[in-house]
């Protein structure tokens, strides 16, 4: 697989890191896994998996629980890529809507993300702008 801008050796890793996250999922209520993974403008891979709760509607997305930690390291724009992967072994998982508005907030349209299917045997490269055509986002607001 190919991505425009971003080595092979990176794509790689970004791919090991959504696949390993994905096991630290806490999904005892859909028993669906999800891990992403992102990379910064200087080249560091965080990840993430979805929290599942109790109380239902109070679960977090692993694309945005892995957007917090690039957050709260400091990183507010710049982000080169995301790569997606879930318990689906057919189908390449994609962020939700919710997910793709929150993603929307911090990249630019051209933004790749990677969705993989469970083993990531299958990938999928759409953009956010793609994902999200016509998105209200931070220039509506301006
Ligand atoms: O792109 C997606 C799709 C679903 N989920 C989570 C939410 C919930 O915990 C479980 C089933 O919807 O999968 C994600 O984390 N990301
Ligand atoms: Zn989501």
């Amino acid at each position: 697989m190919k991505l425009d801008g971003i080595e092979d050796r990176l794509l790689g890793a970004l791919r090991k890191a959504a696949l390993e996250a994905c096991k630290l999922s806490y999904s005892p209520y859909s028993h669906f896994r999800v891990g992403c993974s992102i990379l910064t403008n200087d080249d560091v891979i965080f990840t993430g998996a979805n929290v599942e709760n109790a109380s239902y509607s109070n679960c977090i997305c692993a694309e945005r629980s892995a957007m917090i930690q690039v957050l709260m390291a400091g990183y507010r724009s710049g982000w080169k890529c995301m790569v997606v992967c879930g318990d689906s072994k057919e189908e390449c998982v994609s962020p939700c809507g919710v997910c793709r508005q929150f993603i929307n907030e911090f990249v630019v349209k051209d933004f790749p993300i990677v969705m993989l299917n469970s083993t990531g045997s299958r990938s999928k490269v759409m953009t956010i702008g793609e994902l999200l055509p016509m998105a209200f986002g931070p220039s509506h607001l301006a």
